[in-house]
């Protein structure tokens, strides 16, 4: 029975290491077959031929993105086939081909991004291949078909033609960030850091079971160091009941889990940004992360409970002004505010327009993409409602240099990972809320109830 439980736990660990080592299983086994007597050469063959494939299978299941690389040049080869096999069935189904088939000039890059040249028939249109281009999507099973102009008479249709966000991947926890304007939060597309800038307010879209969250915790944990050393002041605002953001508590320096300590907060905060604004006033133009001077971060984890949901209208009002007049005047002086949103409706969410930077996680439709992203943007390719359930934390961005949307997928943060860096990288400063006032400032003056005023003309 002992000899049966070494001998499971041995194999546990073993299939540990392939998981992580690939190259050691095929060592292993080579190994294991060095020990043994002579073998025929047969049997030495088939016992490479497995081991290089078992080795392999294991390569391209856990480390997707280095096989993937190491493989590209077949790979390339075999996509460039499928693509010339199926176009002239997309062109006749699109109806691109009434007038001959639109010539493909070019398959340009390497796996996963190929560059594909069309020359379309005369009066054809960028819009009439940006409409095919689902099409060509699910007939070649690719990730992402985005179409550019090239010239004045070409198109080029950009495929990613493998998915290099098809598996999850941790959040980790930064250190040693110094450049605030630049956080890494998870990948891209392209297989390079996803980051992101810190300077404008960001919202983060996304449907229920998105993957907000991950989003959340990634800038949370990318800001770790920073927070840590007393540079960076978050705030967090959790309407749901707190079930967000208590998990983490200790990275933050105030949090607010029912609507009127958020409006305290938030009031409190727009106090500490006149005060800044007040000392910064012909003398500095921008902010610097400092210790006497912090950056402050307002997390909201679903605005619309804050903005739209609320049942206390005065809350509501309140909230939304603190949001607004933040937003409008606190980025020059180190206030940021980073907002998770369900559902991006100008009613629900009347000061969208505020918030500079995007993230456009899996959304209902294409016009919730148009809103969250803009269209032109969605007119590119950028598809949040076209994101699958099974990628949580894929999302589209668009770069701060205005080029084509991005996809992207933020790191995993589960609950341990969460806990773990709250207690490490726990904040110095815990700030006190002044408790909630009644607003006498800003709130019109109410009109005098027929009752009132008739009573007051008759004294
Ligand atoms: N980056 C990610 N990688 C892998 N799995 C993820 C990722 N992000 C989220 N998930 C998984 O997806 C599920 C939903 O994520 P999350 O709770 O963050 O979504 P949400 O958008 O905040 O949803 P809701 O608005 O309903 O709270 C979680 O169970 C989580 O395990």
């Amino acid at each position: 029975m002992r000899a049966l439980k070494e001998i499971r736990s041995w194999g546990r660990s073993m299939l540990g290491v392939a998981r992580w080592q690939p190259g050691v299983l095929v060592v292993v086994v080579a190994a294991v077959w060095l020990a043994r007597p002579p073998v025929p050469v047969l049997a030495t063959l088939a016992c490479g031929v497995v081991a290089t494939a078992v080795g392999l299978r294991c390569w391209a299941l856990t480390r997707p993105v280095s096989f993937g690389r190491a493989t590209a040049l077949p790979r390339t080869w075999w996509w460039r086939r499928q693509v010339r096999e199926v176009w002239p069935d997309v062109a006749a189904a699109r109806g691109l081909d009434v007038h001959g088939l639109p010539e493909l000039r070019t398959i340009a890059g390497l796996w996963p991004h190929l560059r594909v040249t069309v020359r379309p028939v005369r009066g054809q249109m960028v819009e009439d291949y940006e409409a095919a281009g689902p099409a060509l999507q699910t007939a070649l099973g690719v990730a992402r078909v985005r179409c550019e102009p090239r010239g004045f008479r070409d198109i080029v249709l950009h495929l990613t033609v493998g998915d290099e966000l098809r598996r999850p991947f941790p959040a980790t926890a930064r250190a040693d960030v110094l450049d605030l304007s630049s956080l890494p939060l998870g990948r891209t597309e392209r297989g390079e850091t996803w980051r992101l800038s810190l300077g404008p307010h960001t919202l983060v879209a996304g449907s229920s079971g998105a993957g907000k969250g991950s989003v959340f915790w990634s800038l949370a944990f990318a800001l770790a160091g920073a927070v840590f050393d007393g540079r960076v002041l978050l705030h967090g605002i959790d309407l749901k009941g707190g079930m967000e953001i208590l998990m983490g508590r200790e990275l933050f320096s105030t949090t607010a889990t029912d609507a009127g300590s958020a409006v305290a907060s938030l009031e409190h905060l727009v106090t500490l940004m006149r005060d800044r604004n007040a000392v910064y006033a012909g003398k500095v133009r921008s902010h610097r992360a400092s210790q006497d001077e912090p950056l402050h971060v307002v997390m909201i984890d679903e605005l619309a409970a804050l903005t739209a949901y609320s049942t206390e209208r005065d809350l509501q009002r309140r909230a939304e002004a603190a949001i607004n007049l933040l937003c409008s005047q606190g980025r020059a002086t180190g206030f940021v505010v980073i907002a998770c949103l369900q559902d991006p409706r100008k009613e629900v969410i009347p000061s969208r327009g505020l918030f500079t930077q995007t993230v456009g996680l899996r959304l209902k439709d294409a016009s919730e993409t148009a809103m969250v992203l803009g269209d032109a943007a969605a007119a590119t390719g950028a598809s949040c409602h076209r994101i699958t359930r099974d990628v949580p934390g894929t999302a589209y961005v668009v770069p701060e240099d205005g080029g084509p949307a991005l996809r992207v997928r933020a790191g995993y943060a589960s609950d341990d990972a969460i806990r773990d860096v709250a207690q490490r990288f726990a904040t110095p400063v815990l700030l006190d809320v002044p408790p909630l006032v009644s607003d006498d400032l800003g709130r019109r003056p109410r009109r005098p109830s027929r009752e009132t005023s008739t009573d007051q003309e008759a004294s």
